[in-house]
């Protein structure tokens, strides 16, 4: 379990967006300084629109930035559902290189996990911050009960992505998806949780009482996380 898991309450999503696209950006400059690059995880959904819409404006040097996002649904891209689709809208235009892990629709979405995988091995790891999301069931990125739940939990450290059915489908974006692995995830720099309501905290508070063995994805998630955590939470 992190050492430490630090919440950070808002009055509304736009404040959470004010504070924590701040301290993204913080992140990638800092990654920057260092190492002349930046690799960043960015989770899919709607909660984290308005924080992007925000970073995007901060004077970054968005050539050197790559951002994966943290799952994507298996869909065509362009698709509404394209958790890439909606990541690149808001930072190609400002010259980052958005990776599109699945650049093409397919029935076999264990292979769209293994080429994703595949480009992932391309990129500089650890990430340098990966963001995530986490849905009302408990999922966060594309970790989901189901088939493939125990591999994206326990495969082997190397596997950075992998294709997973969720079993039930969420109803939000009722699909196939590949994601990143908890290992993968759990080893960036920076963790950061965006989530708003009070359906969510109540998740995520009892997804950390219930510790390794927790039922939900998040709570696994967190379970194996080195690093402080930092959670933002917004009332709506
Ligand atoms: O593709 C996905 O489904 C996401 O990356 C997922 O993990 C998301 O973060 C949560 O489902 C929350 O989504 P909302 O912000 O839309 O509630």
């Amino acid at each position: 379990m992190s050492e430490e898991i630090e919440w950070w309450d808002y009055d509304d999503a736009e404040e959470m967006a004010d504070a924590v696209a701040g301290d993204i950006g913080f992140i990638i400059e800092a990654a920057i300084d260092a190492r002349g690059a930046a690799v960043i995880a960015l989770s899919g959904g709607k909660t984290p629109i308005p924080i992007y819409e925000r970073l995007a404006k901060a004077k970054i040097d968005w050539k050197r930035v790559t951002i994966v996002p943290t799952d994507e649904r298996i869909v065509p891209l362009g698709d509404p559902l394209s958790n890439v689709t909606m990541i690149a809208k808001t930072f190609l235009p400002k010259g980052a290189r958005v990776m599109p892990i699945v650049p093409a629709a397919t029935a076999d979405y264990k292979a769209a996990g293994r080429s994703a995988d595949a480009l992932m091995q391309d990129l500089h790891w650890p990430l340098d911050l990966c963001l995530l999301g986490v849905g009302a069931d408990g999922h966060t990125a594309s970790i989901f009960p189901g088939p493939d739940f125990d591999e994206a939990l326990s495969g082997p450290n190397e596997r950075r992505a992998l294709g997973v059915m969720p079993e039930p489908l969420p109803k939000e974006a009722p699909v196939a998806r590949v994601t990143l692995s908890r290992a993968a995830i759990v080893s960036a720099r920076a963790l950061i949780i965006a989530v708003t309501g009070d359906a969510k905290k109540k998740v995520i508070e009892q997804a950390i009482k219930q510790g390794p063995s927790s039922a939900y994805p998040i709570g696994r998630v967190l379970a194996d996380a080195e690093l402080p955590v930092d959670i933002h939470w917004a009332a709506a």
